[in-house]
């Protein structure tokens, strides 16, 4: 029973798909894809449920979150598993997912109260109210690489605010959406207010594409965004949030302390084996003795990354890739660049066959011509060599994308100039690229978001603003307008 239509498990009507352990391939979870026919269902179930969803009010809505919460505290160690044993992420770092998505419910009820939710004042012509309303059905979108946290987001914002979803899991995770939906069964959450869908592309674009959804909050490739974005061109009245990938730049200036750097730099593009969207993938170090310094130990301490299983004891850095297809494509990507120009610092390099186990790589692009401008989705790391900060500043910006950006330099000056000019959502001074915070709003500019922020800005997408001027009775103006007679 793998779908979840309507409070009730049911199997999917399609072909059989699995998921397996990316560090193993042991196959940890088996069933079928939901047809059209069933995301038909799970959407006409979410419409049916979402008007008394909203209509019981926000205090009882809070309740049920507030009862998910305590789902997610109770089955925390449990939930942090199945996302290593799903995604290859080591245990360490799962458990920081589970607790990102604890950590999300009172975040997102501050955000709907400072963001949207209710406001009056009299005004001359009456009372001011404002009030937001939801828009109805949504669908989510989920990726793999935080396949309980991202998702999430969406998800808990959505339900406060008053809509029902439709959830669309990665066809790579389904396991942990699975887990998910059963907490929030065990919270209480009425029938057909939430739904799970599962299967690959083609559930996904019966889901998109279905008209009876208000709403689609994705988070993914910015390939997946963009046919979805034409998908609903044509449709203003349907609200999309598109959360997509980046190709982001962090650049090295003045720095004292080189080993902290290096820390820095390893944190922002090797965290979760590269696949975060806001992992650094460009590094633009400054030609001469300081950055060549910088680079040797960089090449060291990215040789000396520990990587392994989820399980793996001691706990590696790094763990598996979502597949062993991933891993792969990683080793052409580096090959590509080599072919074009590129010279190898530290090899990337698929270690065991039959997994998505890869050791992390760094590549000096600088003598690469035409640099592709593509989100390598993994732990490799170019880096081109510039000669001034303003080209350096010039090439960081060189990207369709813009989701985040980064200046290491012991030099607020130098801050200050590189914030006036780079083009991202997310920009950090002296700080990883990558771990953004929940209380601020995440999201990008570019081929990497259509201006809909996440995370402290999932409220705004999630609700529509209602404005009225109201009385208690209705009662004559003072004067009349000229003209008038009553
Ligand atoms: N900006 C952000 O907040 C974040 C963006 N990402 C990005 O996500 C990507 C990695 O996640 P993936 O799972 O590979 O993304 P993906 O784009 O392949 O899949 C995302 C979801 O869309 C569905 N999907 C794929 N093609 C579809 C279609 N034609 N119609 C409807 N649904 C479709 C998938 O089944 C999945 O549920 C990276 O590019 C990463 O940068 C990941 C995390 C955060
Ligand atoms: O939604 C939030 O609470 C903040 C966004 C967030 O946690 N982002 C993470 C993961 C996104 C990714 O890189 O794939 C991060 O910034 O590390």
């Amino acid at each position: 029973m793998t779908q979840f239509i309507q409070g009730q498990w049911v199997a999917g009507l399609g072909h059989e798909v699995t998921s397996i352990n990316p560090a193993n391939q042991e196959i940890i979870w088996r069933g079928q894809t939901a047809t059209p026919e069933q995301v038909d269902s799970a959407v006409m179930a979410a419409r049916e449920a979402q008007f008394d969803w909203f209509m019981l009010g926000l205090d009882a809505r809070l309740a049920i979150i507030e009862a998910y919460r305590g789902q997610l505290e109770a089955n925390k160690a449990a939930l942090a598993e199945v996302i290593a044993q799903e995604t290859g992420k080591p245990q360490w770092e799962t458990a920081t997912e589970a607790g990102a998505m604890i950590g999300k419910i009172a975040l997102s009820v501050a955000a709907y109260h400072k963001r949207t939710g209710s406001s009056e004042n009299d005004t001359p012509a009456g009372r001011a109210v404002l009030r937001h309303k939801p828009h109805g059905v949504v669908a989510v979108f989920g990726p793999y690489n935080f396949p309980g946290h991202l998702p999430n987001g969406h998800i808990v914002p959505a339900l406060i605010a008053g809509n029902a979803v439709v959830f669309k899991p990665s066809e790579l995770t389904p396991k942990v959406a699975e887990f998910m939906l059963k907490l929030w069964q065990q919270a209480g959450l009425p029938q057909g207010v939430l739904n799970l869908v599962q299967g690959e592309v083609e559930t996904g674009k019966a889901l998109a594409s279905h008209t009876q959804i208000d709403g689609l909050f994705f988070t993914g490739s910015s390939r997946t965004g963009h046919i979805l974005h034409q998908q609903n061109a044509g449709d203003p009245g349907k609200i999309l949030a598109l959360e997509m990938g980046g190709n982001n730049p962090l650049i090295i200036k003045d720095v004292n302390d080189t080993k902290a750097a290096v820390h820095d730099i390893i944190q922002s593009a090797y965290i979760s084996s590269g696949q975060r969207c806001t992992c650094a993938r460009r590094l633009y170090v400054q030609k001469g003795e300081q950055g060549d310094a910088l680079l040797v130990q960089l090449a060291s301490a990215v040789k000396q990354i520990q990587v392994g299983a989820w399980n793996a004891q001691p706990q590696p850095f790094m763990g598996s890739m979502i597949s062993e297809t991933a891993a792969k494509g990683m080793v052409a990507a580096q090959q590509s660049l080599i072919d074009l120009g590129a010279s190898s610092l530290v090899e990337l390099t698929h270690i065991e066959a039959g997994t998505g186990l890869v050791s992390p790589g760094l590549i000096d692009v600088s003598g690469v011509m035409a640099l592709p401008d593509e989100e390598y989705f993994g732990p490799l790391l170019q880096v081109v060599r510039y000669t001034d900060f303003d080209e350096a500043i010039k090439l960081a910006n060189n990207t369709r994308y813009g989701l985040s950006a980064g200046l290491l330099s012991d030099s607020r000056e130098d801050y200050d100039y590189f914030l006036a000019r780079i083009r991202a959502g997310i920009v950090n001074w002296n700080k990883q690229i990558t771990g953004a915070s929940g209380s601020a709003p995440f999201g990008g500019v570019g081929a990497s978001g259509n201006h809909r922020a996440s995370a402290f800005y999932a409220a705004d997408y999630c609700a529509y603003p209602v404005a009225s001027v109201e009385a208690d009775v209705v009662s004559l103006p003072a004067k009349l307008s000229p003209g008038l007679t009553l």
